[in-house]
This record gives C-alpha cells, sequence and structure tokens, in this order.
C-alpha cells in the first residue's frame, strides 16, 4: 500500500526529444518515491491562433524550432516550484504552472513546457498508486473504448498533394469490439493502398504526416471515392460497417480578403461550401465533419449544425482550441456538437479536464486528438478511455506515433476484459 510519502515529487527533468517531424519537442520526466512519468509535447502543423504558444528559439539550430529555452524553464522555474508537492494534486500543480507563466496563452514558460510537465505529473501519480493510468484518471467506471477516427488519406498542410482538405477519414463504428475495429480498419487501409496502387500508380501511396495515403489528388471527391471503393473490396458496407469523415481544417484555405474558400481551384463563399458539405455528406455516409469553417466563423458552424447536426458530429477544433473560453461562444451559438481535445492547445491537463466537463454539460462531444506532430507517448489513449470520450482521432494504422496509441488501446481492451465496451455507432448518434 502506497503512503502519501511515496507521491511526494522529488524531481522534475527537462530533456530534449523529436517529434514525427524530425523537430525537436520536449520531454518531462517527473519522480516521485514510488514512481517516475514522463511526458512529451506533441505539435501542430495547422495550429489555431487561440492555441497556447510553443517555446521555441529562433533562429538557434534546429532551423529556428530549437527548445533549449523551454527546457531550461523547466529545469530553473518550474523544477523548484514542483518539487515537494503531491504528485496527485493535478488541479494544484497546473495551477502552479499556470500562475508562473502568468500570461493567457502559456508564452512565457511556454505551452510545450506546461503540456510535457503536466502529462508527467499524471503519469508519476498514476505509477507511484500502482494502478493503470486510465483507471487513476477515470475511476472505476473507465471501461469505454473510443472508437477511432483513422485518417487515411491526407491532404491539406499534412501531404504535399492538392487536396484542399486535410483529412479524409474512415470510421469502423460497426464493429463489435475495438480489436475487431482495428483489424476492420487495417483490411481497408491495405485495400485503399491497391486501389490508389492501381488508379494513380505506385508513387500514389507514399504516406503524409499521420500515415495516410498522400496521392496526387486535385479534388476533394476523389479521396471520398476512393474509401468507398476501398470498403467496398475489403467487403464490408459504407453506412454500416464504416462511416467516412472529414476534417477540413479550413482556417488553412480560407482567404480572408475574398471572404471565401478555395477548394478544388475554385473559390467557394460560405454558402456555397456549406452546400457543397451537404452534397458530400449525403453521398458518402459522411458522418463526422471537423472545421468545415475557418476558426473566427461562428455563424456558419451554427448554420451547418442546424442542419446536419442531427445526423453528423460536427467538431470544432481550430473553432476551440481546447479553450473554454471559446468553447462558451460556441455553446451559445449553438455552433457544434463536437469538441476536439488537444492538451497541448491550452495547455494543462486540468484545463482540458475543464474544457470537456463544460462540453458535456452542452451536450457536446469531446474528441480527443493526436497532433500531426507527436511522438511515442499513448497518453491520449489513456485520457479517452478515462473519460470515456467515445471518440479518438489518432491517425492511420501506421506510423509508430500513431500506433503506440492504438497499440494502448487495444492493451487497454485486453486489460479490462469482458466489461470492455466499445463506443462504435453511439458517439454518432447525434443531436442538433
Ligand atoms: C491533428 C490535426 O492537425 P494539427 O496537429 O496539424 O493541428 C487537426 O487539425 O486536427
Ligand atoms: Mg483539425
Amino acid at each position: 500500500m502506497a503512503s502519501d510519502e511515496d507521491f511526494i515529487i522529488s524531481s522534475v527533468h527537462g530533456v530534449l526529444a523529436l517529434d514525427s517531424r524530425g523537430n525537436p519537442t520536449v520531454k518531462v520526466i517527473a519522480k516521485t518515491k514510488a514512481g517516475v512519468g514522463v511526458g512529451i509535447a506533441p505539435s501542430g502543423a495547422s495550429k489555431s491562433s487561440k492555441e497556447a504558444i510553443e517555446k521555441r528559439d529562433g533562429g538557434r539550430g534546429w532551423g529556428g524550432m530549437g527548445v533549449n529555452q523551454a527546457l531550461s524553464n523547466v529545469n530553473t522555474i518550474v523544477a523548484p516550484r514542483l518539487i515537494g508537492l503531491d504528485s496527485r494534486k493535478q488541479s494544484l500543480i497546473d495551477g502552479v504552472l499556470i500562475e508562473i507563466d502568468g500570461t493567457p496563452n502559456k508564452s512565457r514558460l511556454g505551452g510545450n513546457v506546461t503540456t510535457a510537465t503536466s502529462i508527467a505529473v499524471a503519469k508519476a501519480a498514476a505509477a507511484s498508486s500502482g494502478v493503470e493510468l486510465y483507471e487513476y484518471l477515470g475511476g472505476p467506471g473507465a471501461k469505454v473504448l473510443p472508437t477511432p477516427l483513422m485518417n487515411v488519406i491526407n491532404g491539406g498542410v499534412h501531404a504535399g498533394n492538392n487536396l484542399a482538405f486535410q483529412e479524409f477519414i474512415i470510421i469502423p463504428a460497426g464493429a463489435p469490439t475495438f480489436t475487431e475495429a482495428m483489424r476492420m480498419a487495417v483490411e481497408v487501409y491495405k485495400s485503399l493502398k491497391s486501389y490508389l496502387s492501381d488508379k494513380y500508380g505506385k508513387t500514389s501511396t507514399n504516406v503524409g504526416d499521420e500515415g495516410g495515403y498522400a496521392p496526387p489528388m486535385n479534388e476533394v471527391r476523389e479521396p471520398l471515392e476512393a474509401l468507398r471503393a476501398a470498403i467496398k473490396a475489403a467487403g464490408y458496407e459504407l453506412g454500416s460497417d464504416f462511416f467516412l469523415g472529414i476534417d477540413a481544417a479550413s482556417s488553412e484555405f480560407y482567404d480572408p480578403e475574398k471572404k471565401a474558400y478555395r477548394v478544388d481551384g475554385k473559390l467557394y463563399d460560405p454558402g456555397s461550401l456549406l452546400d457543397l458539405y451537404v452534397q458530400l455528406v449525403d453521398e458518402f455516409s459522411i458522418a463526422y465533419l471537423e472545421d468545415p469553417f475557418h476558426e473566427e466563423d461562428l455563424q456558419h458552424f451554427s448554420e451547418i449544425t442546424a442542419k446536419l447536426g442531427s445526423r453528423v458530429l460536427i467538431v470544432g477544433d481550430d473553432l476551440y482550441a481546447t479553450n473554454v473560453k471559446y468553447l462558451q461562444e460556441g455553446i451559445k451559438a449553438r455552433a457544434t456538437n463536437g469538441a476536439l481535445v488537444k492538451v497541448n492547445q491550452v495547455g494543462t491537463l486540468t484545463e482540458t479536464l475543464d474544457y470537456i466537463r463544460v462540453a458535456r454539460n452542452a451536450g457536446i462531444r469531446p474528441v480527443i486528438s493526436h497532433r500531426s506532430g507527436d511522438t511515442e507517448d499513448p497518453f491520449i489513449a489513456d485520457l479517452a478511455v478515462a473519460v470515456g470520450a467515445g471518440v479518438i482521432k489518432t491517425g492511420a494504422p501506421a506510423r509508430s506515433e500513431r500506433l503506440a496509441k492504438y497499440n494502448r488501446l487495444l492493451e487497454i481492451e485486453d486489460s479490462l476484459g469482458p466489461m470492455a465496451t466499445y463506443a462504435g455507432r453511439e458517439p454518432f448518434i447525434t443531436r442538433a
């Protein structure tokens, strides 16, 4: 039986790590007498302007992406304040990080510093108590395995092709278990490879940042047609075994001067883009649509949610940046029925859990997400089960930084035994 002493933080150390794009990032190792926790900050490419700021050393090696100052912040500013505190007091510890930082966007310490530290402390506390991380964070009710949103065709700023939309997603919602969902999704991922190779040549199966293929396509219908064909060729039915999803990440192709969106070489005003989404939803059994409009356009989010929200999860990512302040504006405007959750957008676990609670209370589905620059840290797998999110977005079933999360979920399903529940279609039964 662990004693209170076992949970006292004895050291906090920052060390350089690399993310999946080869960029430096912050790893924090937190120790107590009885356990060790490691947190590594991921990093986005299609970032919201509302996100916590990563501390980077402009111009000094690493192509201006260095984290020397961030690591020094961990070792000289954060560590002395956290040593001696009880690692189980997550909100106290995150409160100390927020207080030391003292800015609205973590720009003094760095969101990469606070994220890695906050996660490391949670893991150290779990390790010290001898329970699994998802049990520590979620308690005995944590037993729901999330439905994976698998981004198997990459576009936008995650790939070197001409697709405006960033992510084309398969959703194995009809599987009976998470393990079966992975098997079915991998079958489709492989069948998609054959389809692309036959139709577009073998260079079309090179992969993008999140492990999805990055074929030389020019129009947003093409990947959806490819996914539909690959699902059929693998022997599954679109609309029951699988649904499709899109993360448009539309802030990236919005032209603020023209107040219009550049898709497939054409300019769409918000109304005609909305019509395009409606057509695609009907034609391709789309059950998930993230960031259909740019990050300041609450009005069109509200319009699309009024129109499609009874059958599609409409999700705000750049719109909310995992920040309660922006989420509350969305709740007032009935802007979405889903909210993406990325710990490093806000910078601490406590603020992330607050955001999830506020979303839930408003009937908004939290969707736990990786970043396009990610690492071997499987933290979000445990977080998804802990909060019973029901949905996780963590890329293709390939590339080790994505597999770290999927493999952890396979392990969690196994360790939960017969009481494990796969979320399946449930998160996609929505309300407008
Ligand atoms: C994961 C995403 O990309 P990034 O990490 O580049 O923001 C996303 O937009 O949902
Ligand atoms: Mg997104």
